[in-house]
């Protein structure tokens, strides 16, 4: 595929994946382009329709799987959740590094694709922490946090895996993490200015 090599964030839900994008992002702007995916599930208060996601009814999502419009999608605590083709392209056309946020089964439909993004694990510094983070946030109820926090368990065993993740960032000060997630990048970071430079 054309362009820089996409980068995918991936860990469990509250360990601060969408904090980091949107700081990258913020600083970055001219450098990165999200992936807006599309997903089942209720915007949260502040959330932007086409922005942090396309919100769409199971019966157009699925449709839109069928024809073979989703490069990969799964289901997540009851939701569905996926990546275009479109959306992915939509970024690539402007030469941005396309940032994708998935879970762990989008880790493994996307190896299974020629999209050969960097793989960046986001992990909490611990379950409690974890926990604390999610209730803080106040956007889930009893039952969609459980449900979150029993797929935590499997995500932070499969997110040390050495052999599907290319860097692995525990997010305990935000400062370090984010300077750890720089760091990671600056070579792609560079890459893409240069060429920008240039153009
Ligand atoms: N496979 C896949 N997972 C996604 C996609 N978009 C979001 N997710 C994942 O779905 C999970 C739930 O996302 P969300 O409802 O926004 O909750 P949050 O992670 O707690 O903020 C997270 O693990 C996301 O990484 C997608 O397009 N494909
Ligand atoms: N290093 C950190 N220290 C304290 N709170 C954090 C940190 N990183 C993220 N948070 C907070 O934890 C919550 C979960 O982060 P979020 O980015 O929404 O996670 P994710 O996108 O992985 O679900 C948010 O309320 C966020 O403000």
């Amino acid at each position: 595929m054309a362009g820089p090599r996409p980068v995918v964030f991936s860990g469990p839900s509250g360990a601060g994946k969408s904090t980091l994008l949107k700081k990258l992002m913020k600083e970055y702007d001219s450098v990165f382009g999200f992936s807006v995916s599309h997903t089942t599930r209720n915007p949260r208060p502040g959330e932007v329709n086409g922005k942090d996601y396309h919100y769409v009814t199971r019966e157009a999502m699925q449709k839109a799987i069928d024809k073979g419009e989703f490069i990969e999608s799964a289901v997540f605590s009851g939701n569905m959740y996926g990546t275009s083709k479109a959306a992915v392209q939509a970024v690539q056309a402007k030469n941005l590094i396309c940032i994708l946020d998935i879970d762990m089964q989008g880790v493994r439909n996307i190896k299974k694709t020629d999209l050969n993004p960097i793989y960046v694990s986001i992990q909490p510094p611990s379950m409690a922490v974890l926990e604390k983070r999610l209730r803080d946030r106040k956007t889930e109820t009893e039952e969609s946090l459980q449900k979150r926090l029993h797929a935590a368990q499997v995500d932070m065993e499969f997110g040390k895996e050495p052999d599907i993740f290319d860097v692995l960032i525990i997010n305990d000060h935000l400062d370090e993490a984010y300077g750890q997630l720089k760091e990671a990048l600056s070579e792609e970071i560079n890459m893409v200015k240069k060429a920008s430079l240039s153009s």
